[in-house]
């Protein structure tokens, strides 16, 4: 795998007259390969966008090593330039022009060829409605509109800073369709967000910051794993006494209003034959496993997030080491 994106050890403290100094970002640590759909996730003011701007040498970092499709960055950004997309800002575009024409205009001034207008309409799903104004255009489509504007150079690696902000399930649905066909088409994306769901069901690896520094990255998959306790969801008639038995067995459970979660679950089966054998029918056995957002909460709710590292290059849900510690 080739990496498209490393970030080592990226710092940037802001310092306003009136707020004085606020650390933005604090040793970043980022990776993104080639044909990955990277999601980048954090809270609110966690340093996403600080990230990107760094990346794209609109900020200037204090300290840190970045790389671009394996230039150094931002030295080499004017040589890089042509092979990436992205969309940082919300670009303004100028609503009297229609979509086709303001793709036009974008290509000319950037040497594109004006054959790639048809084709990146096409591929945002605004082939039809490009003769349209763009003050006539949803919040949805003039997304899509932005998106075209930055495939117009048919870039390798496109980075979208939260390309899903304020669109509706309709539009983050097509969104979300979109960036799966240009991951198909050989796009590396990176897209930072805070809409989780979205994220589990879009990307397939993810890196999750938290007062500017990582907690985690790794395959979705892996990260999510990381956070499988095998619990399982217990309904009976008799929540106490289940609890009691199952606490005797030596399991960890806990008694919610009409069920019981049990953690380390082994054998399912062995939790049914150990409660039918006392006359406690189960009459629902639900596997709990994690989504995303159980795992962004427990990572970066707090004072102190926890660090948690995935060591070595990740490849597979399989091959992945997380180590749980306290912050260095
Ligand atoms: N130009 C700036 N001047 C001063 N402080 C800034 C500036 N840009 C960002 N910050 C601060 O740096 C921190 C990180 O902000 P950043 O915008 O990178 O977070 P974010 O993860 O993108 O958040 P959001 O999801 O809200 O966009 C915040 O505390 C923010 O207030």
């Amino acid at each position: 795998m080739t990496a498209v994106i490393e970030i080592e050890g990226l710092r940037k403290t802001f310092r306003t007259i009136r707020r004085g100094a606020r650390v933005a970002l604090d040793g970043f640590d980022m990776t993104v390969e080639a044909g990955q759909i990277h999601g980048f996730l954090g809270p609110n003011g966690s340093g996403k966008t600080t990230t990107l701007r760094t990346l794209l040498g609109l900020v200037r970092a204090d300290a840190g090593r970045m790389a671009i499709l394996g230039q150094p960055a931002p030295a080499a950004l004017p040589v890089v330039t042509r092979r990436l997309g992205a969309i940082v800002e919300s670009p303004q575009f100028f609503g009297n022009f229609t979509g086709r024409r303001t793709l036009q205009l974008l290509a000319r001034a950037g040497g594109v060829p004006l054959d790639r207008v048809e084709h990146v309409l096409a591929q945002v799903g605004l082939r039809d409605r490009g003769e349209e104004r763009v003050k006539a255009y949803s919040l949805g489509m003039k997304q899509r509109l932005a998106v075209a504007s930055a495939l117009l150079k048919d870039p390798e690696l496109l980075i979208l800073d939260e390309p899903a902000n304020g669109l509706d399930p309709a539009g983050i649905r097509e969104m979300r369709d979109l960036m799966r066909e240009l991951a198909a088409a050989g796009v590396t994306v990176l897209v930072s967000s805070h809409i989780l769901a979205e994220i589990q069901l879009i990307c397939d690896h993810v890196t999750i910051i938290s007062r500017g520094k990582r907690v985690t990255s790794g395959p979705v998959a892996a990260v999510l794993s990381g956070f499988d306790r095998g619990e399982f969801r217990v309904r009976v008639a008799d929540l106490d006494h289940a609890a009691e038995v199952i606490r005797t067995a030596g399991l960890e459970v806990t008694v919610h209003e009409d069920h019981l979660v049990v953690a380390d679950v082994g054998d399912p089966a062995w939790l049914t034959e150990q409660l039918g054998q006392r006359g406690m029918w189960v009459s629902e056995l639900t596997p709990l496993t994690p989504d995303l957002e159980s795992v962004f909460l427990q990572l970066t709710d707090g004072d102190t997030p926890r660090q948690v590292d995935v060591v070595g290059p990740p490849r597979n849900a399989d091959d992945v080491a997380i180590e749980l510690g306290g912050q260095p």
